[in-house]
């Protein structure tokens, strides 16, 4: 297996261990959005801060620079390209050929009674000269028909291979795109919109493609026409090319300054595409939420202000446009006018004929709208190059980690917290830990507890690596975190957040999502293990029912109870002699792993919406991970659910610890940390990050 490969199948494991509150996206944005629960209070700040990155400084380049990048994409491609523009070539020249043909059929209409032969009623001319060969008419229409009939078919073949490319050149350019970003760290995840992304990922990238082919293509064939065309006037009439080409200074001035304002306008658009994209993923995703507010109309308000922006900024476009359409359209129809009467005073003096008048004067009219298309050319390739800033933003980037660099090490030690100091990147002025430390053992079942927004959340976002400390270390088996390959320790850790993260699709498919491999037999084991067993039985399809966008048509337990058992069938690898120890072969799946999740489950409010009855058989579960030395770290704030660990840290408001202790010691003293949160959550003081107000919301 390929690096690549390993690396695509890493990404997609890691995926499958996290669950995530709102959105289906990956790892680090399931991490660093489940982190920003209390953002609220910081919303102004966090929005600028993402503001300043949707719409970034863009560095400027020169056009040319953007132009050569810009083609680069097409790298890989040009073989077919070069069939394509050969094709492209052929049909330009039968194209071209057709004003110079035109013209010697309408000087057979010269009475020349050498030349005629009557056929009936009509007089037509036995022979017709090309290139100062006479050549019998017959052989001359016959060779015509031929000849487009090949030019035809070289159009044809030019339309399919550029479709063709550009396909491929769009579909490379996505997933490049895709990849990239699915690499990133949270701290990409904490500053940019999935919305943006999406449209970056679908609108940008086919403006940006489509200027490179279909554009490209447009643009040679103008070229070629235009070259031909001035050729074949020149070859006509040296004298009339010559006013002719006063009219071009003015054009290129025109398509110059109009492709620098399309470019401009263009970009605008394709950001406010990307905001319009934003906000209505955003409302989508939020809808129950929107209805239970009664804020529907609020919404349109929104989403209608940002197609209002879209709206005029395309009006404006339509006006530049117009502007340049329309101007050109005028300065060519006059010019042409001017130049008719000057071919026809020379006809009228002997130095044309009329069939090479109307030659020039289609080969004029080739010429004018391959000018015309040229400047359409221009601004067609300006747009990429403004949609082309969006998307190389995005292919430009690096992960913050390279997963495979670093020790292998198989988890199943202590992991410390070493003089951590650490703050959010996006906010590094608020400092979440000062000079923190603590220490887990393993097998351990620990359960965090302390206010709302003190920092329990950030301890998981810091072993799961998603964001680094300041100063400070991690250690696991006492090797610093930092060492360790990332993808080789999060296949040893998993993580289950409040708000399950679950696919459209069945039960099964969400269950098997991380290891599509599993029998059956280890399906149901895990399914009895996180309590699901009897709600799937109850379902007429079983683990085949649907569950909805979301996993909309489950309840809140339900959705927990399935992520639980997702995460538990990734199981454990243990020794050997340990697995021997192990007398219950309800917990062993078919390939020796424990089937009791990773070495080290953290467990983020994971249990959150379950009833007692469900809570007492999770508790058994994590029971016996204990008792088979897999660790388990959970974040809690109700009794119930803390009772269910061993040892209690209870954490400040100021994300120091102010406790540590054993559940049943802690519980049993009144005067310990714990149950001063308790009974300060129960007097109702702290209403806002009252433990208690919290589970009776979720209950
Ligand atoms: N991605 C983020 N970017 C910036 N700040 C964040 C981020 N995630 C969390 N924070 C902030 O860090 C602090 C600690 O948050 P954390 O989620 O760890 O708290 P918590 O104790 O888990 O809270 P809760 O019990 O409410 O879940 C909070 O002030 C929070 O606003």
């Amino acid at each position: 297996m390929t690096d690549q490969q390993q690396y695509n199948n890493l990404r997609q494991v890691n995926q499958y261990k996290v669950e995530y509150k709102n959105h289906i996206y990956t790892v680090s944005q399931v991490r660093s959005e489940s982190t920003s629960r209390e953002s609220g209070k910081y919303e102004s700040n966090t929005e600028s801060d993402t503001e300043k990155t949707e719409n970034p400084k863009i560095e400027k380049k020169g056009s040319f620079k953007e132009i050569v990048e810009l083609l680069k994409l097409l790298k890989g491609e040009w073989s077919t390209l070069s069939f394509a523009f050969a094709c492209l070539m052929f049909s330009s020249a039968v194209s071209m050929l057709f004003p110079s043909i035109m013209g010697k059929i309408i000087d057979t209409a010269k009475p020349d009674e050498s030349n005629n032969e009557e056929l009936g009623d009509f007089v037509i001319p036995k022979t017709i000269e090309i290139f100062s060969h006479n050549i019998p008419i017959n052989v001359f229409y016959g060779s015509l028909i031929c000849i487009f009939a090949f030019g035809s078919l070289a159009n044809f073949g030019r339309i399919v291979l550029l479709r063709k490319v550009g396909e491929r050149v769009m579909a490379k350019l996505r997933v490049d795109i895709e990849r990239n970003i699915f690499f990133q760290s949270s701290k990409f995840w904490d500053k940019y919109k999935s919305g943006d992304l999406i449209s970056r990922l679908v609108n940008d990238s086919t403006v940006v493609t489509k200027s490179v082919t279909q554009n490209v293509s447009d643009g040679l064939r103008s070229t070629i026409s235009g070259f031909v065309g001035i050729g074949m006037m020149l070859t006509i009439s040296v004298k009339l090319t010559g006013y002719m080409f006063l009219i071009f200074p003015v054009l290129v001035f025109i398509a110059l300054v109009f492709g620098r304002r399309v470019k401009k306008v263009s970009r605008e658009i394709q950001h406010q595409l990307g905001s319009l994209t934003k906000v209505s993923e955003e409302q989508f995703s939020f809808v129950k939420t929107i209805q239970s507010f009664n804020n529907e109309n609020y919404e349109v308000a929104k989403f209608q202000k940002e197609v209002k922006k879209l709206y005029d900024l395309s009006i404006y476009e339509g006006r530049l446009n117009g502007y340049f359409y329309s101007g050109n359209g005028f300065i060519g129809n006059t010019f042409l006018v001017c130049l008719l009467s000057v071919g026809v005073w020379m006809v009228r003096q002997g130095e044309l004929s009329i069939g090479e008048l109307s030659s020039y004067l289609m080969y004029t009219i080739y010429s004018a709208s391959s000018v015309y298309s040229l400047s359409n050319f221009y601004s067609e390739l300006m747009k990429g190059v403004g949609a082309s800033e969006r998307v190389f933003e995005l292919l430009k980037l690096k992960p913050d980690i390279d997963p495979y660099a670093g020790k292998k090490i198989t988890v199943d030690g202590d992991i410390v917290f070493k003089n951590i100091n650490f703050s959010y990147p996006t906010r590094s002025n608020h400092q979440v830990f000062n000079n923190f430390n603590l220490e887990l053992k393993k097998g351990d079942h620990v359960c965090l507890v302390g206010p709302s927004g003190c920092g329990k959340s950030s301890v998981t976002q810091l072993l799961l690596r998603s964001y680094e400390p300041n100063s400070g270390k991690i250690l696991i088996n006492n090797t610093d975190l930092s060492e360790l390959s990332l993808a080789n320790f999060r296949e040893q850790v998993g993580i289950v957040q409040q708000e399950p993260m679950l696919f459209s699709g069945t039960l099964k498919e969400n269950i098997v999502y991380g290891r599509r491999d599993v029998c059956d037999e280890d399906i149901a084991k895990v399914c009895d293990l996180a309590n699901c067993t009897t709600f799937i039985n109850n379902f007429p399809d079983k683990l085949d029912t649907m569950i909805g966008s979301k996993g909309t048509q489950l309840s809140g337990g339900q959705k927990q109870r399935i992520a639980l058992a997702r995460t538990l069938l990734l199981g454990a690898k243990v020794p050997p002699e340990t697995l021997k120890t192990i007398d219950n072969p309800n917990i062993i799946g078919a390939d020796g792993r424990i089937l009791l999740g990773p070495s080290v489950l953290l467990l983020d409010e994971a249990t959150s919406a379950l009833d007692a009855h469900s809570e007492e058989a999770i508790k058994k579960t994590l029971g016996l991970r204990q008792s088979v030395g897999l660790t388990t770290i959970s974040i809690a704030h109700r009794l119930s659910t803390i009772s269910m660990s061993n040892r209690v840290i209870v954490f400040s408001q100021h994300g120091e610890i102010v406790d540590d202790g054993l559940f049943n010691n802690m519980i049993g003293n009144p005067d310990s940390e714990l149950n001063k949160l308790l009974n300060k959550s129960l007097d109702g003081k702290h209403t806002e990050s009252d433990i208690i107000d919290k589970t009776e919301k979720v209950e």
